[in-house]
């Protein structure tokens, strides 16, 4: 019979118990730990996560009046509210085993107990506390998945020869576990791919959980990433899984991983190394597998040659690569997209059978799309809601063509005064917008303050 992978810890003064409790234990259970000493309490808990406690209630000798035992549950769910405890007397006092319920204990056993109480009872704690556990990721998970699901449009629409490649390789990897980065500019449906690639997995029926990089502030990320237990910091009011954990078995989509600082690789490479992650204010390491999809518009290859993204992390998360090619570099894919988004958005407003004429087309096509699929989206959806006819006109597109983004006129070749200007000329695109300016930039909210803040902009 293979045993549980559970870890029970039996804490009693009677070493007699100990060794029995042991012996029927182990022979069920992975891992069983027992302690004579009440001291070492703090240090076992700091060291593991165990999936049930069993607590003597009496330790000093001649003292049967409950308190030690009531004064240790206390400390343990103060350490860990989520902890399964099972009280043990010898002296069936139903009063102070009541005490302990109230504090927080599971159940009590009164002892000596038969060998088959004790197995059946532990037994039955362990699976409780599996169940709980499960609840607790499914919530923290569906709140996120809830929200996610909102997302309007699923499918991949194209039907360009430079999109041949992507869906080739969307196919190949979706059924490994191989991590893959996608590299393509804003808006040209890197989610959409991550999305796919894990809708084709055998991880389908778990979670997907997308974190957006760019938008996780230096504190929060450790929190953000791989959760905390109560009372690590100020607002750590309970225990929360972080997004590793609630993706555990599904697939992790770190979008805009090139935004991240160099401290923040160094943790995310820690914990895809050793495939486990420690909560913030423990020191427990939680196991995991959750496949990772990660994506970016930034020159990771550059940016490793700078010094500004670790090598080592880049080799972890690219073992398969997919490029996004830009929409320009597919027009054939402009008009199925358009009529798309024509389809979607007609219903959505309620103005059902609109359509788009030749020249509105030609405008569309010859549009050089520096925001990729998302700038062509919020086109057809503008027009839509603006247009008084079925028919839409060149004229309900407002397609300004702008200066090259990637080209700064400038007659400056001083790095610092071209940024300065290519910060300077996207807030302008943006008409002020710095959620959509760092975009346009390929930064993070959080790095385009700081050089505004450099700049003094
Ligand atoms: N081939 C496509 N077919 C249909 N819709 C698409 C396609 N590509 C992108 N879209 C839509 O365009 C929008 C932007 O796509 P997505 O968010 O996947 O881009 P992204 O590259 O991840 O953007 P960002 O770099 O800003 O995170 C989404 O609403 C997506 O549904």
């Amino acid at each position: 019979m293979s045993k549980i992978d559970g870890k029970i810890l039996v804490l009693d003064d009677d070493q007699g118990v100990l060794y029995t409790a042991k012996m029927i234990l182990k022979q069920h259970f992975e891992t069983v730990i027992t302690e004579k000493d009440p001291q070492k309490l703090d240090f076992l808990l700091n060291q593991d996560r165990y999936d049930v406690i069993v607590l003597d209630m009496n330790f000093s000798y001649g003292l049967t009046s409950g308190k030690e035992g009531i004064k240790l549950l206390r400390k343990v769910l103060e350490k860990d509210p989520e902890a399964h405890v099972l009280m043990n007397t010898a002296y069936g006092d139903i009063d102070i085993a009541v005490e302990a319920m109230k504090e927080g204990a599971v159940d009590f056993l009164v002892k000596p107990w038969q060998k088959e109480k004790l197995l059946a009872t532990v037994t039955a704690i362990y699976e409780l506390s599996q169940a709980k556990r499960k609840l607790a990721l499914a919530e923290a998970g569906q709140k996120i998945v809830v929200k996610d699901q909102q997302r309007e449009f699923n499918d991949i629409i194209s039907v360009s020869p430079a999109m041949k490649p992507v869906f080739e390789a969307i196919d190949k990897v979706a059924k490994t576990d191989a991590n893959v980065l996608i590299l393509g500019e804003n808006g040209t449906g890197k989610e959409l791919i991550a999305r796919a690639i894990h809708n084709k997995s055998n991880r389908v029926d778990e979670n997907f959980i997308k974190v957006d990089l760019g938008a996780v502030s230096e504190s929060l990320f450790q929190s953000e990433l791989f959760g905390h237990v109560k009372g690590a910091f100020t607002d750590a009011r309970e225990n929360r899984p972080g997004r590793f954990e609630i993706a555990n078995k599904g697939t992790l989509f770190l979008d805009e991983i090139g935004n991240l600082s160099l401290s923040m690789q160094a943790k995310l490479l820690t914990a895809i190394q050793f495939k486990q992650i420690t909560r913030v204010g423990s020191n427990k390491a939680i196991p995991l597998d959750t496949r990772l999809i990660c994506a970016t518009n930034m020159p990771l290859y550059e940016m490793v040659e700078e010094k500004e993204f670790r090598q080592d992390l880049l080799y972890r998360i690219n073992t398969v690569e997919i490029k996004l090619p830009p929409l320009r570099e597919r027009v054939e894919d402009i008009e199925p997209l358009a009529r798309h988004f024509l389809k979607l958005y007609g219903k959505k407003y309620k103005k059902q059978r609109m359509r788009l004429n030749e020249t509105t087309l030609t405008k569309l096509k010859a549009y050089s799309w520096p925001g990729n699929v998302r700038e062509l989206q919020h086109a057809i959806e503008r027009a839509i809601i603006m247009s008084n006819s079925h028919l839409l006109a060149p004229e309900d597109f407002l397609l300004v063509e702008r200066p090259n983004q990637n080209v700064i006129t400038s007659d400056t070749f001083n790095m610092e005064d071209m940024e300065k200007q290519a910060i300077q000329n996207a807030i302008r695109n943006a008409e002020g917008n710095l959620t959509k300016a760092a975009k346009a930039l390929g930064l993070g909210r959080s790095t385009l303050y700081r050089k505004m803040e450099k700049y003094k902009l």
